[in-house]
């Protein structure tokens, strides 16, 4: 096995395999801390999922500790830390304080971060992450829900999270040729944040990261990095999917401006369609019971969809009246638990919305792991599971990603 990568959450981790196995690597996803006997078949890559994003920072830490040992086991020869490609986290962590702690488990004094996913829009210049035309600090990352992120200067945030030196290696260094670029991850002492603004440079990160035991980053950082492993001219390995005739739930939690506009291209496009909010959900004015019905219920034709997704104002009530986490998790609950009612119930292909979202409601699943199926859009292929107690066809859509049609687009891919 050659790449054992560590992501904070699920849909990161697709995100991060579907990269991979496009490059040619065989992948395996996991969800979860696997237990050691596991067999990983052939897999040249395996990503383990954990929910650690928005943890304490000693769980996170914890966590990813345990998953980097079970790849050691199986013989990584390079580790990947994957995190948001919007950098998502607080002063407390976690990239800073898990960075650290894989940095001393495998014996480096150097590591590399760089969330650039150019094809999403997401930049690194100067040590600053641009959304699109913004700086993070003014897209609207700014009012996530769990991780509001207002200040774009990369260096100084992890700068914040870490215990080690953090530094900038700069666009031109990365233009500067391979030879330039290795000479500065030789001489690099703490972690760098790398400039990358397209996927040249994300490839040649990949190539001069070749001898480094542990690399961090969006899913773009694994652009570059199958190639230093595998023989050359190596294709993408197929994707797999059909799954049984079943029916399709669209869940959504997920408050980002693209899953908002998703919910309402596809509410606009006749989707039967429930709102959830956090407030009732506490008081108990609505029932998974409710949900489950509402979608047994749905008829035959579009797949019914739950959503939750609010303005920021509207969330920021919510959590003054039951507190930031609580209100995350009471969402997460509920639609974890109305997606395992649907499973008992015939409903065998799930998209989820939501990064947090989609960890709850594949814990809830019985999915050991993922197979990487067709892209939908880019950084969200569908996806098969793999053991647990019957063939789900799982579509894990980070928040932000996807075109506006996102919905009704992946359904229509199901055979
Ligand atoms: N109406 C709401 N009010 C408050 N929090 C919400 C609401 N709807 C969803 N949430 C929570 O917001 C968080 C969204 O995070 P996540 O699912 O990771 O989405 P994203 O991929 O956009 O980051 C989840 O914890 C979810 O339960
Ligand atoms: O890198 C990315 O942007 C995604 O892979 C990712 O991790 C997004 O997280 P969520 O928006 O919480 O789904």
């Amino acid at each position: 096995m050659f790449i054992g990568a560590i992501a904070d959450d699920l849909t990161g981790a697709t995100d991060l395999s579907l990269t991979l196995s496009r490059e040619g690597m065989k992948v395996l996803q996991i969800v979860g801390i696997p237990p050691a006997d596991l067999d990983i078949g052939e897999a040249e890559a395996v990503v383990i999922a954990l929910k650690s994003r928005t943890n304490p920072a000693d769980e996170a830490v914890a966590m990813s500790l345990a998953a980097a040992e079970a790849l050691r086991g199986w013989g990584a020869r390079q580790f990947l830390f994957k995190y948001c490609s919007t950098f998502d986290s607080t002063d407390q962590g976690n990239i800073g304080p898990v960075t650290d702690a894989l940095m001393a488990a495998l014996g480096t004094d150097r590591a590399i971060a760089c969330p650039a996913f150019p094809t999403n829009g997401r930049t690194v210049y100067r040590g600053h992450l641009f959304v699109g035309d913004l700086l993070l600090s003014e897209s609207s990352m700014k009012d996530h829900p769990l991780t509001p992120m207002r200040d774009a200067n990369l260096v100084r945030v992890l700068g914040r999270q870490s215990a080690n030196p953090v530094s900038l290696i700069a666009r031109e260094t990365v233009a500067a040729g391979d030879a330039a670029l290795k000479a500065a991850f030789d001489g690099l002492a703490g972690i760098a944040i790398v400039d990358a603004v397209d996927d040249g440079d994300l490839r040649a990160i990949g190539r001069a990261a070749r001898d480094l035991p542990l690399v961090t980053g969006g899913s773009g950082i694994a652009l570059g990095l199958p190639a230093n492993f595998l023989p050359p001219g190596r294709a993408a390995q197929d994707a797999v999917l059909p799954v049984p005739e079943g029916r399709t739930a669209l869940l959504a939690g997920s408050c980002s401006t693209a899953t908002r506009a998703q919910i309402a291209r596809a509410i606009a496009d006749g989707v039967p369609a429930m709102q959830l909010e956090p407030v009732s959900i506490a008081e108990n004015r609505v029932t998974v019971a409710d949900a489950v019905a509402f979608c047994m219920n749905a008829g035959a034709g579009l797949p019914p969809l739950i959503w939750s997704s609010a303005e920021p104002d509207q969330v920021r009530k919510a959590q003054e009246l039951l507190g930031r986490e609580q209100a995350g998790a009471l969402v997460e609950a509920f639609l974890a638990r109305t997606a395992a009612e649907l499973a008992a119930r015939g409903f065998n292909r799930f998209v989820v919305a939501g990064g947090e979202t989609s960890g709850a409601v594949v814990a809830s699943l019985d999915v050991p792991a993922l197979e990487i199926g067709p892209e939908i859009d880019p950084g969200v292929p569908w996806t098969r599971s793999r053991g647990g107690r019957a063939p789900l066809a799982l579509a894990l859509k980070s928040g932000n990603f996807g075109a506006e049609d996102f919905f009704l687009k992946a359904w229509r891919m199901l055979p």
